[in-house]
């Protein structure tokens, strides 16, 4: 990841868990490691990251989060920090983050605030958390005026996103995974949106090649984008939010739980986003078919209208007013110009944007 300064590695490869305590090196100065996680990646995986840190003669120290998106909340971060501050860590030491995008997101927040910040290690293990959270910088919990309303931009140290752990994953996971994958097609690259078309069910059969394919064109097309535009700043990287103003309306309207995980309310955000940019003229009836049914074969989500959610169009357009990109009272909105060409968009309407999704609420 190019960041002038505070460049760090994004190692896409198989064995790293096995080889954490190498992977690290220098960046584990003491005999005791920190490492923030979840109770499935505990289960799974924490054997493997405390053999290989015993190997170097290091010691694990665990701090296990109930798995879902409720650790990402005021209490999962105080209790991170309460722990970081027990660990005596220092602001030299660097903390693991092992789990998917909720562990990333709490424990790089945790390690911002930390001492004003001290060093962490993103080590993703959902293939969400590989293709996109653990690499960018962005960290945050959610609170309840919406999903990641509080949180920093924080860069790790190292990303080691080890394509071995994927093979734990639950195919519901793989695919919220893959919504984030198809998303960098959609939204600036219509060869690897092609590509997705053909090669998806290829990746969500884990298929060696195809999915460690998927992995690094993601994570380079992530870089690229974080690169030019750290902080959201120019325009470039709030088109990575592709998707993600419906669908984080969508996750606080069914309480940020298993209910809509982030991929599917991303992958009805999407759909949606491309059915109002057809709305709008911006693309033809037919991309947006293309783009919904590339979703659809993954068995992905694509109609809010079997949700169940018992709200209107207003309440969910009333979620979107939280979001971040909000300026001086106007929301932009990431809309396709076509398949691989977003833009953002500043004279969306909200009163239009809630008849739009009132609609969408109704079709059956
Ligand atoms: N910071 C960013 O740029 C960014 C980008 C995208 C998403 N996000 C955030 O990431 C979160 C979603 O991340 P996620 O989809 O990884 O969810 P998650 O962290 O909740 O992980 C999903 C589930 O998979 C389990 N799991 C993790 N690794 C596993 C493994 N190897 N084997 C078996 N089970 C495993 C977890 O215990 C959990 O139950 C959301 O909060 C979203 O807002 C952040
Ligand atoms: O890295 C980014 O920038 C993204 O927008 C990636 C998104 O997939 C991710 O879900 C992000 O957390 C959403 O950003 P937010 O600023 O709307 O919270
Ligand atoms: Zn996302």
């Amino acid at each position: 990841m190019a960041l002038a300064g505070r460049e760090y590695d994004v190692r896409v490869d198989r064995g790293l868990l096995a080889d954490i305590a190498n992977q690290c090196g220098a960046l584990l100065r003491k005999s005791h490691v920190p490492i923030i996680t979840d109770a499935n990646v505990h289960r799974l995986w924490g054997d493997t990251v405390a053999a290989s840190l015993a190997q170097a003669g290091k010691e694990a120290r665990w701090l296990v989060h109930p798995a879902g998106e409720g650790a990402k909340s005021w209490d999962g971060l105080a209790r991170t920090t309460e722990w970081l501050l027990e660990e005596e860590v220092e602001r030299g030491d660097h903390v693991i983050a092992l789990g998917g995008g909720v562990i990333g997101d709490l424990t790089g927040f945790a390690a911002s605030i930390t001492k004003r910040g001290c060093g962490f290690v993103q080590v993703p293990t959902t293939l969400l958390a590989q293709v996109d959270s653990s690499v960018g910088g962005k960290t945050a919990i959610n609170v309840s005026a919406g999903k990641n309303l509080v949180g920093a931009f924080y860069q790790p140290a190292l990303v080691l996103a080890d394509l071995d752990a994927l093979t734990t994953l639950p195919e519901r996971e793989l695919r919220c995974g893959y919504a984030e994958v198809i998303k960098y097609g959609i939204l600036g690259d219509a060869e690897f949106f092609a590509w997705c078309e053909t090669n998806g069910p290829a990746v969500l059969a884990m298929d060696g090649q195809a999915l460690e394919y998927a992995v690094t064109r993601s994570v380079q097309a992530k870089a690229r984008i974080v690169a030019e535009d750290e902080r959201e700043t120019s325009g470039a990287r709030a088109l990575l939010n592709l998707g993600h103003t419906f669908g984080h309306a969508l996750e606080a309207e069914t309480g940020f739980s298993d209910r809509l995980l982030h991929g599917e309310a991303v992958a009805l955000g999407m759909v949606l986003a491309a059915r109002y940019s057809a709305r709008r003229g911006f693309i033809s009836d037919a991309d947006s078919q293309r783009l919904c049914n590339a979703i659809a074969a993954i068995g992905l989500p694509t109609e809010i209208s079997r949700l169940g959610l018992g709200c209107d169009g207003e309440n969910l357009a009333s979620h979107m007013l939280h979001d971040k990109k909000m300026d001086a009272g106007t929301l932009p909105f990431v809309l396709l110009k076509g398949v691989g060409e977003a833009f953002l968009d500043r004279e969306t309407d909200m009163v239009d944007i809630a008849a739009f999704m009132g609609g969408q609420l109704a079709s059956t």
